[in-house]
């Protein structure tokens, strides 16, 4: 039997309990691993990669394949929902949803457990979505090749949305995203002889006010970008001249080209920063997988199509999001589409709030296991651009 809607919410408040930061998700893959070795095993195959765990399962024409991607990793982040079924792990939440996205896969992984499909399915449980590129890092480890979808389909959930409905859009669906960490190293002193330091807090600030240039200068007014610089930190007290400052941030753009722009412009100002300071300068822009998330025409002209013809699906079509997944980089490889899921919730992802309806769990799987069963036929007379 697949799983049923009270058994998908008991697991899902399981995974609640024990979120774990990127690459570090031990027990929650021995948790998954639990609950999808208790599926039939008749067609179905199961690998690990480090915390990922691919599952394939093999269709009856096995020369198609069609690939459905969850993420898994928390965040370094208390939870404050008060919730019952809180996480057990101190500093570490569920706060961007991936406990929903877990779930959801498995319940549609456990009606294809039962029910044989035309083409094969490799589920791909991935870590480190949200730090470390997961979803990169398994691709490039050759992990997946044996399993190697021809399409893939995915879905972040959305606190905007009503829940259980599905929000999707051809194009871009996420930015794309690159870190920012500057380090500035001057020399410290005493409060009273400026003229002997080099005071770091003046030149990240300098740095900071100079940042503020790049989108509205330099980025095209149509297009769009994002630079936030979330944390500064320099000195230690009032009276003594900081030597060293680190500022940390993030990029957005919705075009790899823009991205590439705003980080050209980051460094030039980082160096420009650093020869007026005469101070150090160590800059790391790393974006990693996070390539903007650019749905396939074809597979996303089916998808919607799909959807909007459902009486049971609220179907919205949604705008671009600043928000990154490293789904960009899966899907810069595999053709497929990227949605979202509606979970309800006044908090914001990455909130210690955030407490996302329940309810989006089955009508995510019901919805989805409907596409897949449309798709699998579908997928052997693809053409993709
Ligand atoms: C959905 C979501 O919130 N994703 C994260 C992805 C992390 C991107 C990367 N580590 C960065 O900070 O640039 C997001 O922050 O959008």
């Amino acid at each position: 039997m697949a799983l049923s809607e009270p058994e998908l919410i008991q697991i899902r408040r399981k995974l609640h309990q024990i979120p774990e930061i990127g690459m570090e998700e031990f027990e929650t893959q021995k948790e998954l691993l639990k609950i999808i070795q208790a599926m039939p095993q008749d067609h179905l195959e199961v690998k690990t990669w480090k915390t990922a765990i691919m599952v394939h399962v093999l269709g009856t024409d096995g020369s198609k394949t069609i690939g459905y991607r969850t993420d898994i990793d928390g965040l370094p982040v208390t939870e404050a929902t008060g919730l019952p079924y809180a996480s057990q792990h101190p500093g570490r939440m569920h706060a961007c949803g991936h406990d929903i996205h877990m779930t959801v896969a498995l319940g549609i992984l456990s009606h294809f457990a039962e029910v044989k499909p035309a083409c094969n399915l490799t589920f791909i449980f991935q870590p480190a979505e949200e730090n470390a590129s997961g979803g990169k890092q398994l691709y490039e480890s050759g992990a997946l090749d044996a399993w190697m979808p021809d399409e893939i389909y995915a879905f972040h959930d959305n606190p905007q949305l009503p829940a259980g409905a599905i929000g999707c859009r051809q194009g871009t669906l996420f930015a794309g995203t690159c870190e920012i960490h500057a380090h500035f190293t001057g020399k410290s002193g005493h409060a009273a002889y400026p003229h002997q330091a080099n005071d770091m807090v003046v030149a990240g600030a300098q740095f900071v006010n100079q940042i503020q240039t790049i989108v509205s200068r330099n980025v095209d007014p149509i297009q769009s970008g994002v630079v936030t610089l979330g944390h500064f930190s320099a000195g230690t007290t009032g009276n003594v001249i900081a030597g060293e400052c680190q500022i940390d941030g993030t990029i957005r753009a919705l075009t790899q080209v823009n991205n590439q722009l705003i980080q050209k412009r980051v460094r030039a100002i980082a160096e420009g920063v650093a020869q007026s300071f005469a101070c150090e300068l160590d800059l790391d822009l790393h974006q990693g997988g996070y390539l903007p998330v650019e749905n396939n025409s074809q597979t996303t002209a089916d998808f919607i199509a799909y959807m909007q013809q459902k009486p049971e699906v609220e179907f919205i079509e949604t705008t671009p999001a600043m928000t990154g997944e490293d789904f960009g980089f899966l899907i810069s490889k595999i053709p497929g589409t990227m949605f979202w899921l509606g979970v309800e919730s006044p908090y914001s992802l990455h909130s210690e709030h955030l407490a996302p309806k329940e309810e989006a769990i089955m009508k995510g799987v019901t919805a989805m296991v409907g596409f897949l069963e449309h798709r699998q036929h579908a997928v052997f007379t693809a053409q993709y651009e």
